[in-house]
C-alpha cells in the first residue's frame, strides 16, 4: 500500500489540496503568531545581549533572582537614560524606559498609551468576573471623581470598625503576651476596616464587618467570608496573567481559578443579599428622608440607579461591583500594614517609635480621639512618615507607570524607539527608591525620615505619604495615579492610633529584634507571610 506521501503525489487533486491546506495553515499560524506577539525595534537593547548572555538565559535568572536582575537594568540602562527590554516572568517581557521618561508617560492620553489596559492584563477581570467588568470599570472611576470631597465622612464609618477589628485579631489579655501570625491578623483588621467605609454605615452592611471573624492564630483568619473573592480573582490573575496570550482565552474557560469563581461569588451574593436590598430600599424610600449611608456601597448604588439600572436591580452585578472594589481596597494595603508593623517593631528600640507615635496621636487627637478631621491626619507627620518609609523600603510593587501601547499604529518615545501596538512599558520604582544618589543611605529603613524634614521645614508637603513624584511612586504619578491613597492614609493612621495605643508589640525573641526579611518574586516585593509577633494589651487603655 502507498504511504499518504506517494498517494498524494500520484493524485494532481490531492496534492492542490494538500498544499491548499498547508499554506492555509502556515498563513493562520503566522496570523495568530502577529496577533499575539509585540515585535520590538532592532535599536532597542535587549537586556544580556551586549555581554553575550542568551534570552533564555537572562529569563531563567529573572525566575530565580529578579531583584538582581532589576538592579543591573537600573545600573546598565535606566540610570544611564536608556531603554531596554527585559524578560518577565512566564512568557511575558517588557520595555523598562529610564526614570527621565516620566512625564512623557504622565502625558500620553489614554488612547495611545493606557493603564487601563496594563491593570487589566495584570489583574484579568475579564475572566474571574466577565467582559463587563473589566471594560467598564465604573466603580473606580467613581472613586476617582467623588472620593476626595467624603474622606471625612468615610473615615468616621471606618473609625467603628477600627477598635474592634484590632481586639479580634489581637486578643484582649492584659497579663500574657499572645504570639500571632501577622498576616492574617493583617488581613483580619484590614478587611474589617474596608468593610466599614465600603458598607457599614447601614444596620445590614454593619452584619457583614461583623461576620469577618479570626479562626485562630495560625489558620488563615478569612477563608468563607466576604474577602473570599479577592482572593479567588488573585488565583485567576496569577494562572492567566501569567499565560501566553494565545491561551489565555482556553484558560478563561477552564483554568482551576476561573472555575472556583462562580462558588466564591455565590457565597458573596449570598451574604451580601440582605444589604444589597435594604439599599434599594432606601433608594427607592430616598422621599422620605430616612437617613442615606455615606459609605462606598451607598455611591456605587445611587450612581448604578442612575446610570445602570439594569445593573443596580441585579444581585449579581452588584455582587460583582462589590468583588472589584473589595480587590482594589484589600490587596496592597493588607500587604502595607504586614510591613508597616514590622517596621514599627523592628525600629522600636533604636527610634523609640511606638512612645513617638503614642505621643504625636494624643498630641493631634487632644481629648476627642473620635473626630479625626483631615487636617489632624495631616498633622500626623511621624505616623505619616513611617507609612512613606515603609512604601519606599518595602513597596510592593517593584515596577511603577506600567502603561500598554494601545495605539493602532504604535508609538514613538522620547528618545526615538518604536514600540508597537501591544508593548508593556514601565519605569523601576524599587530601584529609584533605593538609589544612593538620591536617597541617603536607602538601605536602613528610616521611620521619621521625613518627618525630620518637614518638622524643620512645613512647607514640604511633597514629602507626605500620599504626594506622588519621581521620588515617590508607589502610587504611580499623573492622572491614573492611585485615586484612593488618601483613604489609605486615614485607614493606616487610624489602624496605627488604635494599636499603638492599645497594645505593647514584640518580636518573638527568636527573631534578635530583626525584621524578617521581604523577598522578591518577579517584579513583587512580598513581605514575609509567616512572620509572627508578640502583643498584649495595655492594661490602662480603654
Ligand atoms: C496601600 C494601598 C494601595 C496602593 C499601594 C495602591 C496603588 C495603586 C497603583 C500603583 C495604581 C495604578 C495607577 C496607575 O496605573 O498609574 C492604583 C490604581 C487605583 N487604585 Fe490604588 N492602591 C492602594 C489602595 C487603594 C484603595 C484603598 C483604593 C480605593 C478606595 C484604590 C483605588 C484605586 C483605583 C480606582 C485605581 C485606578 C485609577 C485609574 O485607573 O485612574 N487603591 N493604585
Amino acid at each position: 500500500m502507498d504511504s499518504p506521501y506517494e498517494a498524494v503525489k500520484g493524485n494532481s487533486a490531492l496534492y492542490k489540496i494538500a498544499a491548499f491546506v498547508i499554506l492555509s495553515l502556515g498563513a493562520l499560524l503566522l496570523a495568530y503568531r502577529r496577533a499575539f506577539t509585540v515585535c520590538y525595534a532592532r535599536d532597542l537593547p535587549r537586556l544580556g545581549k551586549r555581554e553575550g548572555v542568551s534570552w533564555k538565559a537572562m529569563k531563567k535568572r529573572f525566575q530565580t533572582d529578579s531583584l538582581s536582575v532589576l538592579n543591573e537594568v537600573y545600573e546598565n540602562y535606566s540610570k544611564k537614560g536608556q531603554s531596554v527590554l527585559i524578560p518577565k516572568y512566564g512568557p511575558h517581557d517588557e520595555v523598562i524606559l529610564p526614570p527621565g521618561s516620566l512625564p512623557w508617560i504622565v502625558k500620553q492620553p489614554d488612547h495611545l498609551l493606557s493603564s487601563h489596559a496594563s491593570q487589566n492584563d495584570a489583574i484579568q477581570l475579564e475572566h474571574s468576573l466577565g467582559p463587563k467588568f473589566a471594560f467598564d470599570a465604573w466603580g473606580g472611576m467613581l472613586v476617582k471623581s467623588d472620593l476626595t470631597a467624603v474622606l471625612e465622612t468615610m473615615g468616621t464609618i471606618m473609625l467603628e470598625q477600627v477598635g474592634p477589628a484590632v481586639d479580634a485579631a489581637f486578643g484582649m489579655d492584659v497579663t500574657e503576651w499572645n504570639e500571632i501570625d501577622l498576616f492574617p491578623a493583617c488581613r483580619l483588621v484590614t478587611g474589617k476596616a474596608v468593610m466599614g467605609f465600603t458598607l457599614g454605615d447601614s444596620v445590614e452592611g454593619r452584619k457583614l464587618c461583623i461576620l469577618l471573624v479570626f479562626k485562630s492564630s495560625s489558620s488563615c483568619a478569612v477563608k468563607k467570608n466576604v474577602l473570599i473573592c479577592p482572593s479567588g480573582m488573585l488565583e485567576v490573575a496569577g494562572e492567566i496573567g501569567g499565560a501566553r496570550k494565545v491561551y489565555r482565552t482556553y484558560l478563561g474557560h477552564f483554568s482551576k481559578g476561573v472555575k472556583s469563581m462562580p462558588a466564591k461569588l455565590k457565597d458573596l451574593a449570598d451574604r451580601f443579599v440582605p444589604a444589597h436590598t435594604e439599599r434599594l430600599q432606601i433608594i427607592q424610600s430616598a422621599a422620605e428622608k430616612k437617613a442615606v449611608p455615606k459609605d462606598l456601597l451607598q455611591m456605587l448604588m445611587e450612581f448604578a440607579i442612575k446610570e445602570r439600572t439594569d445593573e443596580a436591580t441585579s444581585l449579581e452585578d452588584m455582587t460583582k461591583r462589590l468583588a472589584v472594589s473589595n480587590f482594589g481596597t484589600i490587596h496592597q494595603t493588607v500587604l502595607t500594614l504586614h510591613n508597616i508593623l514590622l517596621n514599627v517593631i523592628a525600629t522600636d528600640k533604636e527610634f523609640d517609635t511606638m512612645s513617638l507615635l503614642r505621643e504625636e496621636f494624643s498630641r493631634v487627637l487632644g481629648d476627642d480621639e473620635n473626630n479625626w478631621t483631615r487636617a489632624k491626619v495631616a498633622a500626623m507627620l511621624r505616623a505619616d512618615s513611617i507609612a512613606r518609609e515603609t512604601l519606599r523600603a518595602h513597596t510592593f510593587l517593584g515596577l511603577a507607570m506600567e502603561r500598554i501601547v494601545v495605539a493602532p499604529n504604535g508609538i514613538v518615545t522620547e528618545d526615538g524607539i518604536p514600540l508597537q501596538k501591544g508593548t508593556k512599558i514601565g519605569i523601576l520604582a524599587h530601584q529609584m527608591q533605593h538609589d544612593p544618589d538620591l536617597v541617603k543611605d536607602p538601605q536602613r529603613y528610616d521611620p521619621f525620615r521625613f518627618s525630620r524634614q518637614r518638622e524643620a521645614n512645613p512647607d514640604l508637603h511633597n514629602l507626605s505619604f500620599v504626594a506622588t513624584s519621581a521620588e515617590n511612586l508607589p502610587f504611580n504619578h499623573g492622572k491614573h495615579a492611585c485615586p484612593g491613597r488618601g483613604l489609605i492614609d486615614i485607614q493606616f493612621k487610624m489602624l496605627l492610633s488604635y494599636i499603638v495605643k492599645n497594645y505593647d508589640l514584640e518580636f518573638p525573641e527568636s527573631y534578635e529584634g530583626k525584621r524578617p526579611a521581604n523577598t522578591w518574586f518577579a517584579e513583587f516585593g512580598v513581605p514575609p507571610i509567616t512572620a509572627k509577633i508578640r502583643v498584649r494589651r495595655k492594661e490602662a487603655s480603654s
